[in-house]
């Protein structure tokens, strides 16, 4: 069953964010449409991960502001919780159980075997996710995504550990997410099948005192 979204719109307004005492993010804005895709690139450090994290409404921008369709973010984050799906580094996937109960605790009442089937993952539903490939991981935490129905897709690296196949999944879900309305936002470091994303490209850090680094969630 394809999402169907009314018409999202995402607008990010000079956002800055620091990360201990060095300005990660300075005065970053972007706006995004149903259907629209941006990426984010930039090196290692350039704040890709940290932005992709305020849009998600987890971490709160030290400047800025951040609006879906209208509304402050962050005056209700737990209302925005309903509007993203997020894809971070880590899986976020329960090791004990199989993938068929990890997927049942992301379910909005439907089956996850169209998700499943999306990545390939059918013959894997009964099988704990601890004995999971890295790449078979990263397909499930996908299906994860999928199973969220939810507008915003926010994905940090998605295809990072994906066979050829699975990349090629991977573009079929986005486009067919797109063309329900929903709008993705993805960071990577290699080329993503993506149709005519806008990119979005974090400078990265000056050189200088990197030493004034503090532990921060
Ligand atoms: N927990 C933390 N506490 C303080 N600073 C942090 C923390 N995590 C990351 N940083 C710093 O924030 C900056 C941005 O990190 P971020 O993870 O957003 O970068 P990125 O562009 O996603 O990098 P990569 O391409 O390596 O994934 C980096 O300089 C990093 O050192």
């Amino acid at each position: 069953m394809a999402a169907s979204h009314n018409t999202p719109v995402l607008n990010a307004e000079s956002l800055s964010v620091f990360r201990g005492e060095r300005l990660v993010l300075d005065n970053i804005s972007v706006s995004l449409a149903a259907g629209d895709a941006v990426l984010l690139t930039g090196p290692n450090g350039a704040g890709k991960s940290t932005l992709l994290r305020v849009l998600a409404g987890l971490r709160r921008p030290d400047a800025g502001h951040l609006l879906w369709n209208g509304t402050d973010i962050l005056a209700d984050r737990t209302m925005h919780a309903a509007h993203i799906a997020y894809l971070g580094h880590q899986d976020a996937l329960k090791p004990g159980l199989t993938l068929s109960e990890n997927l049942a605790l992301f379910s909005r009442g439907e089956s996850p075997e169209d998700a499943l089937a999306d990545f390939d993952l059918t013959h894997l539903a009964d099988v704990p996710v601890r004995l999971l490939s890295a790449g078979q991981k990263r397909r499930a935490a996908l299906t994860r995504i999928i199973m969220a129905r939810a507008p915003l897709w926010l994905l940090d690296e998605p295809s990072l550990g994906l066979d050829i196949h699975s990349v090629g999944r991977l573009g079929t879900a986005l486009t067919r997410h797109r063309q329900a309305g929903g709008i993705v936002i993805a960071t990577t470091h290699v080329p993503l099948p993506l149709d005519n994303p806008r990119q979005l490209a974090l400078p990265g850090a000056p050189t200088g005192n990197q030493a004034l680094w503090e532990d921060q969630p």
